[in-house]
């Protein structure tokens, strides 16, 4: 039924995302750069093939074309499927690399940032999950497609200028203004498209409000339309706002561009040819190019908006990515036991914390001194909001203190041991995950496991099975104790409880605090625990008491009948 449980197929740890990130452009970056100028080469050959045989038969007629054109026009034909075919799958490479190359960034910086950097960055990391990766990666099947056609009109722009050198020039000047529009016009544009990112990640937010208190909202409708009408629905009537202002800026542009190439291509069909005295032929060759470079010259116009927009992601993704490495980077994972000897005390001295958030009235707690030795059972009890659970998790290495330190048998705790030291706990927090695999143990004992369940009175509706639970859809109370016990299974010599016996009968409350507490404590667990359960107080070796942010310690013993 049970069995060790080995991660067999484990990817180490040690992925460098910048590192791969470069690596990945810079390998990339010339083999584009040489397919796109094969692709763009092609399509200009192409173009200067029908451009010549059009002039033959203007001059010659049809017996001008002979077998050599024929066998000329394959070969285009055959390059064209070739260079297609490449590119496309070069493309395709490209950006299901990219895709995983970034979630996997995004992943890593996520598993290695610490808890105060995520917490408030965790909408951020879904929107560039869900929106930024794939904006980039479907423009960066676009970006050859917008490389080629810049390439061709390069290519047919000194193509022109062959042709025709005044017919050139006033081309040239065209475009050149033409360019000059944009530019200025793009400026704006963009800025509606950052506006545009920036009420994405607000509708993101309520989004994952909608999801996470689905139930609530289920339970009373008015609260989900409450949220639709005065936030989703505001954001959908900013964003589509915002979003045509930005379109119809991009659409003003390309309707502006195409004007001045249609007035161009006028004034050349119309009027320059004659007044300048061009060759009708030479007139009619700059035109079929002029044309083809008018299509090119879409291709880009419509590909920029993508683009536009992917630089942005691209931007948020960097910005993300800098964000989460800026803060101090946690040290190497040590078992700090072997470093600074086995656990024997942990002290806090003089901390101080305080929320940098001005909207929650800066709370803020301590000075605090606390020290615990090893098997000691605390219990820090204390009103709602008074401060408790700030507490621990400044002891956990979870928080980090204003000022003052936390001191593992008298050693202070640095930055680069921080993760070490918060590997030390083992926590059931009070709005704990339920992993349904034990990803924290590596040799599972398959006889404990089976105790604990005994012990927890649950080996009844849960098994383990291929190292993970058959089940976690069961009561919170039942989740609780599968929580606890994988912590106790993880064997770390400190167990941290946020009020783990809140969800608890009072038949199995009884039995935690006066049975397990203590077999624990027997087995060698240090424990903390938070606990509202005055009943029980008097089960712990030493209590503290938590008042506006002050951490006071019990010296009267409790006297309760259990
Ligand atoms: N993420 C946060 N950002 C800003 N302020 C916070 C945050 N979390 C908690 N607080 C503030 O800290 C105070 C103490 O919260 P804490 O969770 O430590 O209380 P507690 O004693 O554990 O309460 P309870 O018994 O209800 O769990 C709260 O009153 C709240 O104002």
């Amino acid at each position: 039924m049970t069995r060790c449980y080995q991660a067999e197929d484990e990817v180490p740890f040690n992925y460098s995302p910048l590192i791969a990130m470069s690596q990945l452009k810079f390998s990339t970056l010339i083999r584009f750069i040489f397919l796109s100028f094969l692709s763009g080469g092609t399509s200009f050959l192409f173009l200067t093939f029908v451009n010549r045989v059009i002039g033959q038969l203007m001059t010659q007629g049809y017996a001008a074309i002979t077998q050599t054109y024929t066998l000329l026009f394959l070969l285009i034909v055959v390059l064209f499927i070739w260079t297609r075919r490449v590119l496309a799958l070069a493309i395709i490479r490209f950006s299901q690399a990219l895709f995983w190359s970034l979630r996997k960034d995004i992943i890593f910086l996520v598993l290695k940032s610490n808890y105060q950097q995520l917490s408030h960055r965790k909408d951020l990391v879904h929107t560039a999950l869900v929106r930024d990766i794939n904006m980039l990666t479907n423009a960066s099947l676009n970006i050859i497609q917008f490389s080629t056609s810049i390439i061709i009109v390069v290519a047919c722009l000194v193509y022109m200028a062959t042709v025709s050198g005044p017919l050139f020039l006033v081309s040239l000047l065209v475009i050149l203004l033409g360019t000059g529009l944009y530019q200025f016009n793009a400026r704006s544009n963009n800025a509606y498209f950052k506006k545009a990112r920036a009420l994405e990640d607000r509708f993101m937010f309520y989004f994952n409000a909608i999801l996470g208190g689905f139930k609530e909202i289920y339970m009373d409708t008015k609260k989900g339309q409450r949220i639709y009408g005065t936030k989703i629905a505001h954001i959908a009537g900013e964003s589509v706002v915002n979003q045509e202002k930005a379109f119809v800026g991009l659409l003003n542009n390309q309707i502006t561009g195409q004007t001045m190439f249609y007035l161009l291509i006028g004034a050349i069909l119309l009027y320059c040819g004659a007044a300048w005295n061009i060759a009708p032929t030479d007139t009619v060759s700059f035109l079929f190019i002029l044309l083809y470079v008018l299509s090119s010259v879409e291709t880009i116009m419509v590909l920029l908006p993508n683009l536009l927009q992917a630089k942005i992601s691209s931007d948020r993704i960097a910005k993300l990515q800098a964000d989460l490495l800026s803060e101090k980077p946690l040290g190497e994972l040590v078992d700090l036991q072997q470093v600074l000897g086995e656990f024997e005390t942990i002290a806090v001295r003089d901390i101080t914390f305080q929320y940098a958030n001005a909207t929650q009235g800066n709370f803020e707690i301590g000075p605090i001194n606390f020290t615990i030795s090893r098997g000691d059972v605390v219990f820090i009890y204390g009103g709602n909001g008074s401060g408790k659970t700030t507490f621990v998790s400044t002891l956990l290495g979870l928080l980090l203190p204003a000022t003052g330190g936390v001191y593992y048998n008298d050693f202070l705790i640095d930055e680069q041991h921080g993760q070490s030291y918060s590997s030390l706990f083992g926590v059931v927090f009070s709005d704990f995950y339920l992993f349904d695999e034990f990803y924290g143990i590596e040799q599972l004992d398959p006889e404990k496991l089976a105790y604990y369940l005994h012990l927890f009175e649950i080996d009844d509706k849960v098994k383990v099975e291929d190292g993970r639970f058959s089940t976690t859809h069961l009561s919170t109370g039942q989740r609780k104790r599968l929580a606890l016990i994988t912590a106790l299974l993880e064997a770390k010599p400190l167990l941290v409880l946020d009020e783990w016996a809140a969800d608890q009968d009072p038949y199995f409350r009884k039995k935690f605090y006066t049975q397990i507490v203590p077999e624990l404590k027997e087995a060698g667990f240090t424990i903390i625990a938070i606990t509202h359960d005055d009943k029980y107080y008097n089960c712990a070796d030493m209590r503290y008491k938590m008042e506006d942010g002050k951490l006071v310690q019990e010296v009267e013993p409790v006297f309760q009948n259990l």
